[in-house]
């Protein structure tokens, strides 16, 4: 059985504050993966703000040149100590995992994921390690450089790996129509009405909010694989969904 996590870096960071950790909500997460997680594993996180401010000042996303050369250590270094408390939290919970770091391990062709050697994380797997994933910087073919969301790790992974279980979380209940309702199910059918209240984040954010996650989960469900976006700040929805028993959020399906 292999689940595949993305925790948003809107739980575990201050989006409006450039490199700040919920130091309680990371552990709160680390905790509940402790009690709900299988064998089988496979956790993401965005970057927050280890990584968007850092990502936009240096416009990382337009490519590599003189200032954005600059932006890559920066970038990267803020994301891979987001990256240490989470592995540092989850150990102290009692989970064996390890990190993956998105830049040594994958190469983008126009933003897009081209490759991820993927024989560590099938190894880890087999060992019952969780590899711990995050956005981050990574060459690209075309423009040199790009920013790779976690929002797209999710899919290609969760295809890769043949996932049995998508779920993402992040800050708020799922996709919430103009009344702050949430949609319970988005469909092909229903994809055109709910592209009309999707935008951005409410924070710093270069890879595009809901709308981009919805973009990657969309193309993940017409592929065959479902996926759940529900709240990961509400304590107990991690250990429910990894459990199975999750009732609330947005399910993406392709039927
Ligand atoms: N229709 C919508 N429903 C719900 N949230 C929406 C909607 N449109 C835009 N958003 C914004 O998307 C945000 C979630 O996306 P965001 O990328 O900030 O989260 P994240 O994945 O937790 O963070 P990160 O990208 O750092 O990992 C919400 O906090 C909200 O501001
Ligand atoms: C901004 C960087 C470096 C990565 C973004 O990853 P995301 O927060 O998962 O979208």
């Amino acid at each position: 059985m292999t689940t595949i996590l993305k925790i948003g870096g809107s739980v575990l960071t201050d989006k409006n504050r450039v490199s700040v950790a919920k130091k309680d909500a990371i552990s709160r997460i680390a905790k509940e993966i402790g009690e709900g997680a299988s064998p089988g594993l496979v956790l993401i996180h965005g970057a927050g703000s280890f990584g968007h401010h850092q990502a936009k000042e240096y416009r990382l996303k337009d490519g590599l040149d003189d200032w954005s050369i600059k932006g890559l250590w920066p970038t990267h270094s803020a994301v891979t100590s987001l990256n240490r408390m989470v592995v540092d939290a989850l150990q102290i919970s009692g989970v064996e995992a390890l990190p993956v770091n998105p830049l040594s391990d994958c190469v983008l062709d126009n933003g897009r994921i081209e490759h991820l050697c993927l024989d560590v994380i099938r190894m880890m797997l087999h060992e019952g390690i969780v590899p711990v994933l995050h956005g981050d910087v990574a060459m690209d073919r075309s423009k040199g450089v790009d920013v790779l969301s976690g929002d797209q790790l999710v899919p290609y992974l969760a295809c890769e790996l043949k996932a049995d279980r998508v779920g993402i979380g992040t800050n708020v209940d799922g996709v919430l129509d103009d009344n702050g309702n949430v949609i319970s199910k988005i469909t092909p059918g229903n994809m055109s009405e709910v592209n009309k209240v999707l935008s951005g984040s409410r924070g710093v954010d270069v890879t595009g909010g809901m709308q981009g996650k919805i973009r990657e989960l969309m193309a993940l469900a017409e592929s065959g694989i479902p996926s759940l976006v529900f709240n990961a700040e509400k304590p107990g929805n991690v250990v429910k969904f990894l459990k199975n028993d999750l009732k609330e959020g947005t399910i993406i399906r392709g039927d």
